[in-house]
């Protein structure tokens, strides 16, 4: 079976994605079966490619590098929902900025691409915070499959572990290091980076939202521990109900410090999905060094998961990344393949 992608999204994410598939395209074919074809990319500035034959993503890729528009290629306008029919994609992924209050644009998005029965994938976290269930109920009802590895742990494979290798576990709590930009911070806060500085080098890397007001003052990582509870216990939980604390009241002389006592500040998230007493918390914590979560630096992210059957299980990986995003979309785009060969 040939795949159909369309894309919403090229910054750091969509145009890793697109890097991931033009130089493993051969190899995904062969070796997973992923036969895809790009024939839709939109975006605001970059414009509107789309070839229901699929796009030249060499071509592609070389006007995305050069900061040109898609003009030349074959092109289309018009709103998301005709291009997307126009384009006859079958699997959708979204990596467009996320907004936390209204999950646009990537909600829209998605609600256009699950009703017509697209299979979906996002990096985004606004239409989890906004609209989940009705998103995974609106899938169910046309047959597509939607799925969201990016939006926690980047590529890290985080909601996949949880939901596939350990289906049959209780999680009865998640510890852990959610966001990328404010470890990244901390840690170059700890080497001498003023916050200003340590925020700009995160910014360059790709690691910061478009507003980090998200990332600094928690609400990034308050996001993820909403959708954890989703992941881990099937219950929603709105970010506003997440006890949240960000890093911005911080200065480099309390992470030196701490690093005096003997100890390292870290923003950690946790999750505690008991109905009689649940927690659900963002905070700058001071860790003892031997603290597993201490020894997290950069933009590298770990969970620790306590279950009832294996005892704690910690992951550790990359939180924020371009390229690392683009696996964590490519992930969802091979399962979805997979999962939908093994339905027919
Ligand atoms: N970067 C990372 O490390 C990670 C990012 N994510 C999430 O992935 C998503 C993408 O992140 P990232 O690539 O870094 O963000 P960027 O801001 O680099 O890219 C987003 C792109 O989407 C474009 N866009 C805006 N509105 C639309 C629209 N209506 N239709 C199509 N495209 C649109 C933006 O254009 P313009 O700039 O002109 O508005 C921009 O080019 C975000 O939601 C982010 O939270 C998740 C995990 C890690
Ligand atoms: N801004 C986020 C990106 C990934 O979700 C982060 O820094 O973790």
């Amino acid at each position: 079976m040939t795949w159909k992608l369309a894309l919403a999204g090229c910054g750091n994410v969509g145009t890793a994605l697109l890097e991931i598939l033009h130089r493993k395209g051969a190899e995904l074919a062969t070796r997973h079966g992923f036969d895809c074809r790009v024939c839709l990319v939109t975006d605001p500035l970059r414009g509107v490619a789309l070839n229901p034959e699929g796009l030249d993503l060499g071509t592609l890729l070389e006007k995305l590098r050069n900061g040109g528009t898609f003009n030349g290629l074959p092109e289309g306008l018009g709103s998301f929902e005709s291009l997307l029919a126009r384009s006859g994609a079958n699997l959708f992924a979204d990596a467009t900025p996320t907004n936390l209050t209204t999950g646009e644009p990537g909600l829209t998005h998605l609600r256009v691409a699950l009703s017509r029965g697209v299979h979906a994938t996002t990096s985004s976290k606004g239409p989890l915070a906004v609209a989940a269930e009705e998103l995974e109920s609106l899938a169910k009802r046309h047959g597509a499959l939607f799925r969201y590895e990016g939006a926690v742990m980047s590529g890290t494979p985080l909601v996949a572990l949880i939901r596939e290798n350990l289906a049959g576990c209780a999680v009865t709590k998640v510890e852990g290091i959610l966001n990328g930009t404010t470890n990244y911070m901390l840690t170059r806060m700890e080497e001498g980076l003023s916050y200003g500085e340590a925020l700009a080098e995160a910014q360059g890397k790709g690691y910061a939202e478009a507003d980090p007001t998200a990332d600094v003052e928690g609400w990034d990582a308050a996001v993820k521990v909403a959708i954890l509870s989703r992941v881990v216990s099937g219950v929603a939980l709105p970010v506003d109900r997440v006890d949240r604390t960000g890093i911005s009241a911080l200065t480099p002389e309390d992470l030196r410090t701490a690093k005096e006592e003997g100890r390292r500040i870290r923003l950690v998230a946790t999750l505690i999905p008991d109905p009689e007493s649940p927690v659900a918390k963002v905070a700058p914590e001071r860790l003892p060094l031997d603290h597993p979560l201490a020894s997290v630096r950069g933009a590298t992210n770990a969970a620790t998961l306590h279950t009832d059957h294996l005892g704690p299980i910690t992951i550790t990986g990359p939180g924020a990344g371009r390229t690392e995003t683009g696996q964590a979309l490519l992930t969802d785009l091979l399962a979805i393949a997979r999962l939908a060969r093994e339905e027919n």
